[in-house]
């Protein structure tokens, strides 16, 4: 169990929505609003369950301002980042742009970015020591294909993305890391992996943080489950030791799915 009988968690969940290329930044600041308006209706506590969406840049701006100015508890952050700072890298993003606009998070080697844009573990690692430049936490997103899966070497191919992105990185700096085992065969197809899928993946991600940085940051690093996440599947996914949260796409564009997906603890159920 995530929680322990007393009802403490070990670490605090993080239930993070990834809008990908969905919500103009006018659609952006609608889903945001009806969402701290649902979960205010609801008395939830963010104490207890952190929530945090990543809109595209073009959101930002305004999600900012609607946090600041509203006072909203939910953190925010983006999808990528630049692994340099500025420069002549037209069409890129730095990490000090996301640093200013009050960004939280940022994303940093999804599946989608690793297939469609060819991002490599050496990249990804540059774009991980940008995040920490900048005070932007990183979320490096792990996960295998199909043809891993069934080849049965899920786990190892897992671990070397892991080691790959996660190299140059500090004991100080991976504190605060977030990890995210999202297995690509599982994204948007409505085929989620089972609990017990999800629990072998990151138990196995906690075990080699605590090999690259010793015991007591890996009981820090919070390691969430993503690919088909949805208000009906939440609470088992979330009832395994080492899952400390989840990263939702497809759901997390309707606001009262993705609400009752926060408030996984009452089991709140959409049909
Ligand atoms: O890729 C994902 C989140 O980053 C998962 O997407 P879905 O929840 O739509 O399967």
């Amino acid at each position: 169990m995530t929680t322990s009988t007393n009802g403490v968690f070990d670490r605090k969940p993080l239930i993070a929505g990834n809008w990908k290329m969905n919500m103009d930044h006018v659609q952006g600041i609608t889903l945001l609003q009806k969402l701290a308006w649902t979960l205010a209706d609801a008395e939830h506590d963010f104490d207890r369950v952190e929530v945090a969406v990543f809109p595209p840049f073009t959101d930002l701006r305004g999600v900012q301002t609607l946090t600041m100015g509203d006072n909203l508890p939910v953190h925010y952050g983006a999808q990528d980042l630049s692994a340099h700072d500025s420069g002549a890298y037209t069409g890129e993003i730095s990490g000090q742009f996301l640093s200013r606009l009050g960004c939280s998070y940022v994303l940093v080697g999804h599946s989608e970015r690793r297939a469609i844009h060819g991002e490599t573990n050496e990249l990804l690692a540059a774009k991980i020591a940008a995040a920490y430049r900048h005070g932007v936490t990183p979320v490096l997103c792990v996960g295998e294909g199909l043809d891993i899966r069934q080849a049965g070497t899920h786990v190892e191919y897992t671990l070397e993305q892991l080691r790959g992105s996660l190299a140059g990185v500090t004991a100080e700096q991976a504190e605060t890391l977030v990890v995210a085992y999202e297995p690509v065969w599982a994204i948007g197809t409505g085929e989620v992996a089972g609990p017990k899928d999800a629990q072998e993946l990151c138990a196995a991600i906690r075990v080699e943080l605590a090999k690259l940085f010793g015991d007591e940051v890996a009981g820090k690093v919070r390691v969430l489950y993503g690919g088909s996440v949805k208000a009906n599947n939440v609470a088992q996914i979330l009832a395994e030791k080492d899952v400390d949260g989840v990263l939702v796409g497809g759901a997390s564009l309707d606001a009262g799915e993705f609400a009752n997906i926060v408030r996984f603890e009452h089991h709140l159920v959409t049909e």
